[in-house]
């Protein structure tokens, strides 16, 4: 006797139509590996007068999502945003069907919450697609390396800033000229501004952080600076030095706890990072018995973001008819989120001087008095008897560094800083 699951389908749009076209394509493989048939029974959309093609049946179409939600076993969220996809997805796991989501925003800013709610009624929520799109990431750090000690998570993690500041590498674009090229192939978030600002891969910083380290962080725990300040002579000068700059999410345990931070920083290109190009992502994981593990794929756009969602939606259907829902487990004791401060970095700066004797003397004093120790500076020599000076230093504390470059700022021999960016890798 074949079982049949009702999937109800909250959104239709760059990921939700491709979830909806490989449940109808892939349906007899989905079948064989679930072991249920997966039945597309509402999909629920803002403009029901739109044809949807050949995937979605006019007649599943609605915008009643209380009546979708109630009818189904399983339901898929994909319409983003805090409300009303965290009202929809409580009333699902309160009637105890399982929730697959790619919501970042929302998890980072109530998962521990719904993951409680989850487990309460016997239900599952997965969330695969809400970090690093295809790349499976979540499951590996809460299933596979659950007998392990992770203690950093590194990576590229947003498509669609990578793909925007890998054009301004090769084409020497600036970044308003990329961003309508992210939009039209479904990279950016609904607002775009949660990618270039950084929110996007703080609300996916928070969520590795809760699954490397079994405790509930949330977005405003992580520290965020986004893209919208790198310009086309940041990109060019990184080149100059064979650098490339990438957004990148860290997320390391120490003893004192976790700190958690999102920032563009300025890595060489001989770095397996540098050679991460278009909208994909690379997360590296360090593990005290593993050692290094490095996850790379396609990290947005609808199919490969589609791909992660119909995982969780197997193995979802399958803890079903076994009776078993797998809740995300978290620590009982909260582990302390750390201040950006306490980071441990490296600074490349790049400052107008003063093109005089006993300039270089001055300011790596005021490096010494901070200290901080500097790796390497280099001046390049204007004719108008100023100069620029790059710096990059030994890796200091985030509070030494900060306060390093004001008192560098507040020399008279220093015109201006002119760049500030923290350098990782050799
Ligand atoms: N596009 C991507 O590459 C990725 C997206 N995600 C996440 O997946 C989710 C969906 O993303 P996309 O498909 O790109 O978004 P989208 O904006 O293309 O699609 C969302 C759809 O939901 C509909 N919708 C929104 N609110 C609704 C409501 N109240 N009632 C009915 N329909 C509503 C919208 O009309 C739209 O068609 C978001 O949470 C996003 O963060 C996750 C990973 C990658
Ligand atoms: N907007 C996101 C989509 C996937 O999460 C990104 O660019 O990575
Ligand atoms: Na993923």
């Amino acid at each position: 006797m074949t079982i049949t699951l009702k999937v109800a389908l909250l959104g239709a749009g760059t990921v939700g139509a491709e979830v909806a076209r490989i449940l109808t394509q892939d349906a007899a493989q989905l079948q064989a590996r679930s072991g249920a048939a997966l039945e597309l029974s509402a999909v629920v959309v803002r403009d029901t007068a739109a044809d949807r093609g050949p995937h979605i049946p006019r007649e599943l179409v609605s915008s009643d999502a209380e009546a979708a939600i109630d009818g189904a076993d399983l339901v898929i969220e994909l319409m983003g945003g805090l409300e009303p996809a965290s009202t929809y997805i409580r009333r699902a796991l309160s009637r105890g069907a399982s929730v697959v989501t790619g919501n970042k925003a929302l998890l980072a800013e109530q998962g521990p919450e719904l993951f409680a709610l989850a487990a309460e009624n016997g239900a599952e929520l997965s969330f695969e697609a809400a970090v690093a799109g295809a790349i499976p990431i979540l499951r590996p750090l809460a299933e596979s390396l659950a007998g392990d000690t992770v203690t950093k998570v590194m990576g590229i993690v947003n498509g669609s800033t990578n793909f925007i500041l890998d054009k301004m590498d090769r084409e020497g674009a600036d970044l308003e000229a990329v961003m309508a090229e992210a939009s039209a192939l479904g990279y950016l978030e609904a607002d775009p501004s949660a990618d270039v600002e950084g929110h996007d891969a703080a609300a996916k910083a928070a969520l590795l952080a809760t699954l490397a380290f079994g405790s509930g962080f949330s977005i405003d725990q992580v520290h965020t600076e986004g893209i919208t300040a790198v310009t086309a002579a940041d990109v060019e000068a990184a080149r100059a030095a064979d650098q490339v700059i990438k957004l990148l999410a860290v997320v390391e345990r120490s003893e004192a706890g976790v700190l958690m931070r999102v920032h563009p920083t300025l890595i060489s290109r001989e770095h397996p990072l540098a050679a991460v190009h278009g909208a994909f992502n690379a997360v590296f994981v360090e593990a005290q018995n593993a050692g290094e593990l490095m996850f790379y794929g396609p990290g947005a756009g609808g199919a490969p973001t589609a791909s992660a969602v119909m995982g969780d939606l197997v193995m979802a259907a399958r803890h079903r008819l076994a009776g078993s829902a797998e809740p995300t487990r978290l620590a009982a004791e909260p582990i302390a989120a750390l201040p950006v401060q306490d980071a441990i970095t490296r600074y490349a700066l790049a400052l107008d001087v003063a093109d005089a004797p006993g300039v270089l003397a001055r300011i790596a004093q005021v490096f010494a008095d901070h200290g901080v120790s500097i790796e390497a500076m280099r001046q390049n020599g204007h004719l108008d008897g100023a100069a620029e000076l790059r710096i990059i230093t030994h890796a200091g504390t985030q509070r030494a560094l900060d306060a390093t470059v004001a008192a560098v700022n507040k020399l008279d021999v220093v015109t201006g800083i002119t760049s500030v960016m923290r350098v990782e890798g050799n």
